[in-house]
């Protein structure tokens, strides 16, 4: 499949997703950060090509929600499931989720959804994943003491695309590697030809160094794995938690990488990429840093020695001797020689000790620290700078060179653990998503819908009465549903129950719920259609087309206005088949004999199809009086007034016409005054 035939994704994205490794293994995948990866792309971005990728799958390229209204229930189901993410990621991958038409999309999401369900959000598990975070490519890192070169001009273009960090140098015969050796600690030759080639320095001829980025650079993986230390513990830590709780975030149990290995390997690794807790290294490191203070040290153990000694010390001096100092300028030095050789050799060898001590120096560097003292007697003691320079490139050699074995072999050991811990992530990440849509479930007492073919005939969502149940579409029914969506404390929410094929009217007095009943039956509607859990007891649904949900408008429209809104309803029953139609009082565009006859119309076109509507009206009465045919009354009663207040059954009554709030007055102050004004009133509705 070519990338341009995703929908969403143009030339220009295109080429930005070709960046990618494996580009439309990574789209397909819905890895929305490994997307995010492509150049301009971000993660919203990103998440909008995973859909199309997988309405492209599922040859899926129906717009299910068709209107404003609809498009704003689906961010607040989208919005619910969010707010239970710990991770940035999740929230994006989330958005991958769109109610689709399709029913094999919706098997597909069901499936992930249904085992999701099933987890448990425990708490150790979602701290952890605060930690968590897609895995970054650190800046390149320089590394100057090593080069690579070639005579192959080819060989050379590709050395410097595939090993940046080190610098790539043109060679033509052995006179220009021995040149290089002696600029860089080590130099790898590229070609073959150079084979058994005999020069001083560390010159390796390695053909397959490009292949082996790991022996090569050691430092790239070390940057890998230390810029992601921390999201890597802290996916190791979230999978350890959720093994712990019993739920171990792969399938089979094990995570995608050893996890002991991989701490073990980070403890090796400073943050800079640098080999920590190998004592060897860090004796070598600390004798070359501390080596001037050292010798500095001893010096002065040396002469403290010496000062003592001759303190305690009568020098006899022979007159040849004193004449000697008098008149040929001798210095005291030779006496010291003569006089207190043995003391001199004493301080010397307390000096050598020291040096040999502070520095922890092994036997044969012992040996070279012994010549920085050597035997010309002065006082005060004086070092050989010669020897101290030569200490001093013997330790640091032997540091570079542990440190280099160290990091090829932490490297190798890295390596394995390369693309195991992508997976390790990927997975953490994932479970997040996973334990939103189960802290989703259980916040709001979900059930996974049924989602039913709209040719279903006979399988009618609504059933039981006779006439919804003859309709080819099944509409939908729900039990116990309760909208989050409320202005009250979900704990407060009264459960309905409410099911409709075909078109109705819902009639019911004011804030009896008739809003809020469209609101569930949008948000159940549309959840079920993403594959997600629905805030209900049980729930049927069709597998709509598309879902067209007019909100209450806010006023009577101008005649412009007005137009264009009779023009969408006129749009609207064209075709009409697997269509969901939720109006809220759409009475309120214009005046009430225009509407009650707009209303009756647009049912009266949608009853010959096999469309859902229901349409909330105060006018009930005048549009089944406008209609031509018998329309559908579903009806949200009040029970009665108590104290003022009504008390409102808020499952919709099938067949029903519910008195309005008036009627409801009117009946009372009949029932209470004795006059009748109110009787005759009454008889009026
Ligand atoms: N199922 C319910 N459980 C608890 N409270 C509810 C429920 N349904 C509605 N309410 C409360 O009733 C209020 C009014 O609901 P809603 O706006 O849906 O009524 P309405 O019938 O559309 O009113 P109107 O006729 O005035 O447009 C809501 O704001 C909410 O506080």
């Amino acid at each position: 499949m070519e990338l341009e035939a995703i929908p969403g994704v143009g030339a220009k994205t295109a080429a930005a997703l070709r960046e990618l490794d494996d580009p439309l293994a990574t789209v397909e995948s819905g890895d929305v950060a490994a997307i995010a990866r492509a150049p301009g792309v971000n993660e919203a971005r990103a998440a909008r090509i995973a859909r199309g990728a997988i309405r492209r799958r599922h040859d899926d390229a129906g717009r299910v929600l068709a209107t404003d209204r609809a498009r704003e229930v689906y961010r607040s189901a989208i919005d619910l499931l969010r707010e239970r993410t710990v991770t940035d990621y999740a929230a994006k991958r989330l958005e991958t989720f769109y109610p689709s038409a399709s029913a094999s999309r919706i098997d597909e999401a069901q499936s992930f959804v249904a085992a999701a369900m099933e987890r448990d959000p425990d708490p150790t598990v979602r701290e952890a994943l605060a930690g968590v975070e897609p895995l970054a490519d650190p800046p390149t890192v320089r590394v100057r003491d090593r080069c690579l070169a070639s005579g192959d001009a080819e060989t050379l273009a590709r050395a410097e695309a595939a090993v940046p960090e080190l610098s790539v140098e043109t060679v033509e015969d052995a006179r220009d590697i021995t040149e290089l050796a002696r600029s860089y600690a080590t130099v790898i030759v590229l070609d073959e030809a150079f084979a058994g080639l005999d020069v001083e320095g560390d010159v390796h001829v390695r053909p397959d160094a490009l292949e082996t980025p790991a022996e090569t650079v050691p430092e790239r993986l070390l940057a890998f794995f230390a810029a992601n230390r921390d999201r890597l513990e802290a996916a190791a830590t979230v999978h350890e938690a959720a093994a712990a709780t019993g739920t171990p975030v792969s399938p089979d149990g094990d995570p995608a990488a050893d996890i002991d290995r991989l701490r073990d390997a980070l403890s090796r690794l400073d943050d800079d990429g640098t080999i920590v807790g190998d004592a060897e290294l860090e004796r070598l490191t600390a004798a070359v840093d501390d080596l001037d203070a050292a010798v500095s040290t001893a010096e002065s153990v040396a002469d403290d020695r010496l000062r003592e000694a001759i303190r305690e010390r009568d020098v006899t001096i022979e007159g040849t001797d004193f004449l000697s100092l008098v008149e040929q300028g001798a210095r005291v030095d030779s006496l010291l020689d003569r006089e207190l050789a043995d003391e001199y050799d004493a301080a010397m060898a307390r000096a050598r000790e020291h040096l040999a001590d502070a520095l922890r120096l092994e036997p044969e560097e012992a040996e070279l620290a012994d010549r920085v003292f050597g035997d010309d007697p002065s006082f005060p003691v004086d070092h050989d700078e010669t020897a101290v320079s030569r200490l001093r490139t013997e330790l640091a050699a032997a540091r570079d060179r542990r440190a280099a074995r160290l990091k090829a072999e932490l490297a190798s050991d890295l390596g394995d653990l390369r693309e195991p811990v992508e997976a390790l992530v990927r997975d953490a990440l994932e479970l997040d998503v996973e334990l939103a849509i189960a802290a989703f479930t259980r916040d709001f007492d979900c059930v996974m819908p049924a989602v039913v073919d709209p040719g279903e005939s006979g399988e009618s969502a609504v059933g039981g009465d006779g006439s919804a149940a003859d309709r080819d579409s099944p509409g939908f029914r729900i039990e116990g549903g309760r909208s989050p969506l409320l202005d009250v404390d979900f704990a407060d929410v009264e459960a309905i129950d409410y099911a409709v094929s075909g078109a109705t009217l819902l009639s019911g007095v004011n804030s009896g719920g008739k809003t809020s009943t469209l609101d569930l039956v949008a948000l159940v509607v549309v959840l079920a259609q993403m594959g997600m859990p629905v805030p209900a007891e049980s729930a049927t649904v069709e597998r709509f087309e598309e879902i067209h949900y007019y909100a209450k408008s806010q006023g009577t429209l101008d005649a412009g206005a007005f137009e264009a809104t009779l023009r969408d309803f006129g749009d609207l029953v064209e075709g009409a088949d697997g269509r969901l139609v939720l109006v809220d009082e759409l009475e309120s565009i214009t005046e009430p004999g225009a509407s009650a006859k707009i209303i009756a119309g647009i049912l009266e076109a949608l009853d010959g199809q096999n469309a859902t509507a229901v349409f909330v009206s105060h006018l009930a009465r005048e549009i089944r009086a406008a209609a031509d045919f018998d329309v559908a009354v579903d009806g949200i009663e009040a029970e009665g007034l108590v104290d003022g207040e009504l008390r409102v059954n808020r499952s919709p009554r099938k067949g029903h016409l519910a008195r309005s709030t008036p009627e409801l007055i009117v009946e009372k102050l009949a029932g209470d005054r004795d006059t009748d004004f109110y009787a005759e009133l009454l008889e009026k509705f």
